[in-house]
């Protein structure tokens, strides 16, 4: 009540033209103030992500909210949608379940004791102007391939770079949503700040035709990843998740040849024209220079995922960051799995849809496999000037599929 009679005798009194000027400088101090808050708020996420690593990956792993990074990551999984595999909690004994959750209990609290530091205000704000903070930008770099080479895999192991930010899913921007054009792209990209990478995985633009042209048209200086495996085992992983999903499919060995009893090979078949990497490169090579290119091998990313990430992360200018910390081998999985820095000893795991068991195939089938790629493969070792050694792991392979 005094209140507001003081002020209307401060309003009678003086003239309403230095009240509406008292009031917008007011104003202005207040716009300037909220928005030098968001600035600040703006740069912390990166410099957190260097501290805190440990903290928001469990953010995300769990789902917890709190850090705009795990709210940012949870929207590109939600937007990842269908086809898209994420790296996942394992199952655990039921000891080391308990385990888990006594120690996940002690990081919720941790976790909660680091979220009332901050005061109410300035969490309010970093929630309202980090929800999209930094840019949207077209990727600088693109894992193009190969399909079933390991692309996931190392994707998800780039996201855990603080400067690496990636879209969730594949877009398919290069093959199938061309004509939806370039903002359409960009839209889908996380923001990123400045020093940190737009990417982005569909391993089909390497044997899409309009591919490189169109990449290139887009950013001539891009980087491209491509992850190249063994061309047999690779069709065998490819003809696996066909099956899955189609279980009346005819047999591996049917749709291999076009005449078996003449051993011609049906280098039609999808399975087996992606592996014919030499000629899928060689689109590449019309628009792009090799040092423009990275080739990982699918095989050391799964026996020296710390190894390969380093080189990835080299080609790409980033600081080696994603080490063999941060990788564990799972014995169930039989793969290597994402381990959680410093407190926690559960790791995330690529889902049921990466590392399938493969139904054994005939081993002379296998053979003739091998024998058909060679010299593709040598021409690949040629280009690439890598030697990828596909021919040492013959025996085994087919060793293998008579077990
Ligand atoms: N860490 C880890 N965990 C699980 N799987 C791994 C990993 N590293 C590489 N791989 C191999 O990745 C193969 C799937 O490749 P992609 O992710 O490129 O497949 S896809 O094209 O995106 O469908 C997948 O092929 P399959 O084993 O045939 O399922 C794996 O062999």
């Amino acid at each position: 009540m005094a209140f507001w009679s003081s002020t209307s005798v401060f309003t009678s009194k003086v003239p309403r033209k230095i009240l509406f000027m008292f009031t917008l400088s007011l104003s202005v101090t207040y716009l300037f103030y909220s928005l030098m808050s968001c600035y600040n708020s703006l740069q912390f996420p990166l410099q957190e992500n260097y501290a805190y690593q440990g903290r928001l990956g469990f953010a995300e792993f769990t789902g917890a909210g709190g850090t705009t990074t795990a709210a940012s990551a949870a929207r590109e999984r939600g937007e990842a949608g269908r086809g898209t595999v994420e790296w996942t909690r394992t199952q655990a004994s039921p000891t080391r379940a308990a385990a888990a959750a006594a120690a996940a209990a002690d990081r919720t609290t941790a976790l909660e004791r680091e979220r009332q530091e901050f005061s109410t205000t300035d969490s309010d704000l970093r929630a309202n102007c980090t929800s999209d903070y930094g840019e949207k930008k077209l990727p600088q770099a693109i894992i193009i391939g190969v399909k079933k080479g390991g692309t996931r895999a190392l994707l998800e192991a780039l996201r855990v770079h603080p400067d690496v930010r990636a879209v969730g899913n594949e877009p398919h921007f290069f093959d199938r949503n061309y004509e939806k054009g370039l903002d359409w792209y960009r839209d889908l990209m996380p923001s990123t700040l400045e020093g940190q990478i737009t990417m982005e995985k569909t391993p089909s633009y390497f044997v899409t035709n309009h591919a490189p042209k169109r990449i290139h048209s887009m950013a001539r200086d891009i980087k491209l990843i491509i992850v190249v495996r063994n061309p047999v085992t690779r069709a065998i992983s490819d003809y696996t998740q066909t099956l899955s999903k189609k279980p009346e499919i005819p047999t591996f060995e049917v749709l291999a040849f076009k005449n078996r009893t003449l051993g011609l090979i049906d280098a039609s078949w999808s399975a087996l024209r992606i592996g014919i990497y030499a000629l899928h490169l060689e689109s590449w090579m019309q628009y792009f220079p090799l040092s423009q290119m990275h080739f990982v091998s699918g095989e050391r990313l799964i026996v020296d995922p710390a190894g390969e990430m380093a080189k990835v992360q080299d080609f790409l200018g980033l600081k080696r960051i994603v080490t063999d910390k941060h990788f564990y081998f799972n014995k169930t999985k039989g793969f290597p799995c994402l381990k959680k820095p410093e407190d926690s000893s559960t790791p995330r795991c690529l889902g049921k849809s990466k590392g399938r068991t493969h139904p054994t195939i005939d081993s002379d089938v296998i053979r003739r496999l091998h024998k058909f790629y060679k010299p593709f493969n040598m021409m690949f070792y040629q280009m690439t000037g890598q030697n990828f050694e596909w021919e040492l792991e013959d025996d085994s392979e087919s060793r293998s599929s008579q077990d």
